[in-house]
């Protein structure tokens, strides 16, 4: 695996363990900013609990990833297009939830994705991979198949004992399977620069994590809450709201640090 070439797409595995912290809302919301930036952009939909692919107002009727991996599906049958065709998804159901059991005897199982992603990659600029709160199978493929990883995280203290956790898995990772794999950008969700503790927080990520926090950060915003209750990202649901300018900036940050790896 080590010595395979990396993917023609920037591929970037959005993680965090733990749950909430806004995982899906980032994945959707980088992918439809950069999609309205011109980008050719594939979101893949790895977590059992499909909340991206209902975000995005997809039913996806029971398809995803391991249809591919089984050879059930083709890529033509498995990816929708939303947004004008301006962006592919690839959907996710609660079938996935028992991949780590279908997949245990599959050789190399933890390169599957990367493998299958290596026949598309070349029609994007951008995959971005939204993960389960959980380091297990389905994790370690979207590390593998990656050549950067952004962590969204909430301003709590404890999450500066997650990063440090994640961090060493993608360093481990990184190490067997992975060379090329770095954290494109820690990125703090639901920020509020009044509050001392948030300011605190951003403090000792920035100590512990130097450049590798993102400069910009999202606030917290009802409408980035409501936005997947009508299916639709922040910038198609409230373009004008503060949601929609954190996470445009957010975007522009994300593409140089992209160009920098
Ligand atoms: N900046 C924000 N402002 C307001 N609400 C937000 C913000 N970011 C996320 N949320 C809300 O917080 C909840 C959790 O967000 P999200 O589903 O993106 O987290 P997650 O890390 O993907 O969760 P899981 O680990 O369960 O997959 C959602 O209801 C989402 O709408």
């Amino acid at each position: 695996m080590a010595t395979e070439k990396a993917l023609a797409a920037k591929t970037v595995a959005v993680i965090n363990q733990k749950g909430g912290v806004g995982k899906t809302t980032s994945t959707v919301n980088i992918g439809a900013g950069l999609s309205r930036l011109g980008a050719r952009v594939l979101l893949i939909d790895l977590d059992p609990q499909a909340n991206l692919t209902a975000a995005v107002g997809q039913n996806a009727g029971g398809r995803c990833i391991a249809d591919l991996f089984q050879g059930g599906l083709t890529w033509e049958e498995l990816l929708a297009r939303i947004n004008d065709n301006s962006l592919a998804v690839v959907p996710s159901s609660v079938r996935l939830a028992s991949a780590e059991v279908d997949f245990a005897t599959v050789p190399s199982r933890e390169g599957l994705l990367r493998k299958h992603l290596a026949a598309v990659s070349d029609r994007f600029d951008f995959i971005l991979i939204d993960c389960p709160p959980a380091l297990g199978f389905l994790t370690i493929n979207a590390l593998v198949a990656a050549s950067g990883v952004l962590l969204p995280v909430l301003p709590e203290f404890l999450s500066l004992q997650g990063v440090s956790g994640i961090a060493e898995v993608i360093r481990v990772i990184g190490k067997r399977f992975n060379p090329g794999l770095d954290i494109t950008g820690i990125l703090i969700n639901r920020f509020d620069r009044r509050k001392s503790l948030h300011r605190e927080v951003q403090q000792r990520l920035k100590e512990r994590f130097d450049s590798r926090v993102f400069e910009q950060t999202v606030r917290d915003n009802v409408a980035v809450a409501e936005a997947p209750g009508y299916g639709l990202d922040i910038f198609t649901y409230r373009p004008d709201s503060v949601g929609a300018k954190d996470y445009q900036a957010v975007c522009q940050e994300f593409i140089r640090r992209c160009s920098r790896q």
